[in-house]
């Protein structure tokens, strides 16, 4: 090392995924390993995306972490393991500028720094886990000069969280199960990256919850435990549904896509169902969107939404293309008008093009929305559900993790080694 003090940093952004064949029951609780394969596609990191800053330097004296501006503990086995996996596979650093030399054993010694930051609502059933435990590998792993591909770093950031390993690839993502004990073959591989299928768009429904859920990595243990459903899921039916979406993905098979996402949310929820003690992820608002999705469908004669939900009540909404996501936004919004004091600005966001092309400027707009034909058809009056849903996110396939090279987004002051 370097006789003088110095801090050493790196900044790195990544995506979250939201699963379309899912992840649910693991076979080994520590390794994370789970019973059968996923798919998954990636979102957008301008709207859903944790950024993390990593430093190393002499002085430090322990591993520290800032979780969105505040100081939370590295302690936990999860953390502790990547940190370790991490560790193991460091290799020489030197920066000649900075006079910053740093051997492979050197690493054994140091401790680092890490100040994490969210773009969005932390533990709200949004991901963050995914994109934050695969943000801290990634971003790590280049501070430490591991020289390993994404697949190999996938199978680190998966002992973080399970998820997380697919946040390590934009595009479509498999995670495979993997036969092995140890867990070398247990890794994420990008399928298509996020240019193959760019006309679809994904509007998420964060759904008020004012229940407390079940955390997804107990869940699926009771599930593991006591249902026979899971069993058959992960042995009959996910393998063919895998090829099935592997063949629907590369053709950019809509309706097969469709009809394959919609089915493998409906059957994990049902999984849950089967759980003892059973396990409600969804609520009255989450079905009231599944079964407009399904009636627009049923009266289109082909699909032009899906919809998927993982351990939580919000809508995961992937329209065909940009039309299909501007008439469901008129529907969404139509069902679930905000709240008279919320303004539209704040009630949309992300990608705000598609109220553009839904004809949507203001409030009024929202107000004249005609009921859909679908409804007109049934003869019963549209029921409207004001304040159900918190807000709507409008957003797209997108890339995987970046390194930030323009030192004013780090999130570390590089003279002090602590969170800006
Ligand atoms: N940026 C981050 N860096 C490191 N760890 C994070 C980060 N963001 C979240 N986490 C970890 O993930 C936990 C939240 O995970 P949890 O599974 O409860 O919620 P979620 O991932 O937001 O929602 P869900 O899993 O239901 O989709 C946090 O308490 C923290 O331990
Ligand atoms: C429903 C899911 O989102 C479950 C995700 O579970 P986690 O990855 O959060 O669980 P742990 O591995 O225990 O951390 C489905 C999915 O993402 O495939």
């Amino acid at each position: 090392m370097a006789a003088e003090n110095w801090v050493f940093t790196v900044t790195a952004q990544t995506p979250t995924n939201i699963a379309v064949i899912k992840y649910w029951g693991k076979r080994d609780e520590d390794l994370i390993l789970p019973i059968n394969d996923s798919i998954s596609v990636t979102l957008d990191p301008d709207h859903l995306c944790t950024t993390t800053s990593v430093a190393v330097s002499p002085d430090f004296t322990h591993d520290r972490m800032w979780l969105n501006g505040k100081e939370v503990s590295l302690s936990g086995g999860r953390y502790q393991n990547c940190l370790r996996e991490l560790r193991s596979r460091a290799s020489d650093v030197e920066d000649e500028k900075k006079g910053i030399k740093i051997t492979k054993k050197d690493w054994e010694k140091l401790h680092v720094h890490v100040v994490s930051y969210n773009n969005f609502p932390t533990a709200a059933g949004l991901a963050s886990s995914a994109a934050g435990l695969a943000c801290l590998v990634f971003s790590l792993a280049k501070l430490m000069n591991v020289k390993e591909d994404h697949s190999r770093l996938s199978a680190i950031a998966r002992q973080g969280s399970g998820s997380a390993c697919r946040s390590l690839y934009g595009g479509f993502v498999k995670w495979i199960m993997g036969k092995e004990e140890n867990g070398s073959d247990s890794i994420a591989v990008q399928l298509t990256d996020e240019k193959h299928w760019d006309d679809l768009v994904i509007i998420i429904a964060v759904v008020s919850s004012k229940q407390k859920e079940t955390s997804s990595t107990s869940g699926m243990r009771d599930t593991v435990e006591t249902s026979m459903l899971v069993e058959h899921r992960a042995k009959e039916v996910v393998p063919k549904r895998i090829i099935q979406m592997e063949e629907a993905i590369k053709n950019r098979d809509f309706p097969a896509f469709a009809r394959l996402t919609c089915a493998d949310s409906n059957q994990f929820h049902a999984v849950c169902l089967d759980t003892l003690p059973p396990i409600f992820y969804m609520n009255d608002t989450s079905h009231r969107i599944i079964s407009y999705v399904e009636k627009w469908n049923r009266f289109e004669g082909t699909p032009q939404v899906a919809y998927t939900f993982d351990a939580g009540p919000n809508a995961v909404l992937i329209s065909h293309n940009r039309k299909a996501a501007a008439q469901l936004l008129q529907r969404l919004l139509f069902f679930f008008p905000p709240q008279s004091d919320t303004d539209l600005s704040s009630y949309v966001i992300g990608d705000k093009t598609i109220l553009q092309d839904a004809g949507i400027q203001d409030m009024k707009d929202i107000e004249a929305l005609s009921p859909p034909p679908e409804i007109k058809e049934t003869n019963t009056p549209a029921q409207k559900y004001k304040g159900d849903v918190s807000y709507f996110i409008c957003t797209r396939p997108g890339r995987g993790p970046v390194v930030l090279t323009d030192e004013s987004r780090s999130l570390i002051n590089p003279e002090t080694g602590l969170p800006k």
